[in-house]
């Protein structure tokens, strides 16, 4: 199993770090375009591989595709990250062009390749290299709902005063600040919804620090964060890699599931060898399903800036 990482910035280097930790795969290659640094990346984190015990062999190459070839899975962090006070979506200028050149650099090498898209504005770069490119709906997936869903999960564990491994949840929808929909209603402590422990207006407050998850940790750190990103990348490549058939929200194109057509949105996705292998259509309350349009209006409206 062979992947490819592009950008070897703080979610890259993170992500290849948690995918060489858990051991799944062969070889995994580290792309940059400024000159040395993925080559610097690769070599500190093989200096790892004695303490950390893998195997995975990582190389680090600054922008010579011929390397990436025959990628089963790449991931494509290439992009600037959004500084304290911005939006996602205000990247899109920059990082569209950064993400068209590396899905069709990567194609040319990789024809068979699955492309997960972390880039931001993420649904909207899913989106584009769904336009632009030949590759089937099944092989591009877009990373956004599976961080959302651990930062609900962490915050509905702070509210509960419980260890995170007692609660469950998921979050769809867009990637923005506003676009995300936590499934509060859905979600559980030990299978028992946590609207019995946890009041409306705390549930409320739950669901408001989710979707400014991403901008929270912007403004402590000063850039976007990468450690939960880069986690939460890994396990979308593990679930591909060993075909593990998990359910993951995922940015994916929607045709008609959900009651939306032509744009890639978070819903619920099942991944294993072949990418996305089933998209899963819950039943929402009117409130999600307003929710969830009115999500899918804001990434329509970034769509609209390609
Ligand atoms: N979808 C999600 O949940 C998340 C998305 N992000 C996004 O991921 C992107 C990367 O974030 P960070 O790693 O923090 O940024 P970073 O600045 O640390 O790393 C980005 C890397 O991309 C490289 N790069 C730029 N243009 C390139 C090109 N044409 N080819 C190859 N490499 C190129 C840069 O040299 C840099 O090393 C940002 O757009 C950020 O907003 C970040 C966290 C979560
Ligand atoms: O907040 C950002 O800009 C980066 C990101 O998408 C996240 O951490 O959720």
């Amino acid at each position: 199993m062979k992947v490819t990482v592009v950008g070897a910035g703080a979610v890259g280097a993170s992500c290849a770090e948690y995918i060489a930790i858990k051991n799944f795969a062969s070889e995994v290659v580290l792309l940059d375009i400024k000159e040395g640094f993925a080559e610097g990346k690769a070599m500190d984190l093989m200096q790892t591989a004695s303490l950390n015990g893998f195997d995975t062999k990582i190389t680090g190459v600054t922008n010579d595709y011929s390397k990436t070839a025959d990628s089963d899975i790449c991931v494509i962090t290439s992009g600037i990250p959004r500084k304290p006070g911005m939006t996602r979506e205000e990247l899109i200028g920059i990082n569209a062009g950064i993400v068209k050149d590396v899905s069709s650099n990567l194609i040319k090498n990789s024809p068979n390749t699955i492309i997960i898209v972390v880039s931001n504005p993420m649904d909207t770069m899913t989106y584009l290299v769904h336009k632009s490119t030949d590759l089937p709906k099944n092989r591009i997936i877009g990373m956004g709902g599976a961080l959302d869903s651990a930062r609900f999960k962490y915050r509905l564990a702070e509210a509960l005063e419980a260890p995170i491994s007692d609660v469950d949840g998921m979050v769809i929808g867009g990637h923005s600040d506003t676009g995300m929909v936590p499934l509060t209603r859905l979600a559980t402590r030990n299978s028992i919804p946590v609207s019995e422990f946890l009041s409306e207006d705390r549930l409320n407050q739950v669901m408001e620090e989710t979707k400014v998850g991403g901008a929270t940790l912007t403004k402590l750190l000063g850039t976007s964060a990468w450690y939960a990103p880069g986690a939460a990348v890994s396990g979308l490549v593990q679930a591909i890699a060993c075909d593990q058939k998990k359910m993951f929200p995922c940015s994916v194109l929607l045709e008609g599931e959900y009651g939306l057509n032509d744009i890639c949105i978070g819903a619920p996705v099942i991944l294993g060898r072949n990418g996305i292998e089933k998209i899963v259509e819950i039943e929402l309350n009117d409130a999600e399903k307003a929710h969830m349009q009115e999500s899918a209006e804001g990434v329509r409206k970034t769509n609209d800036l390609l």
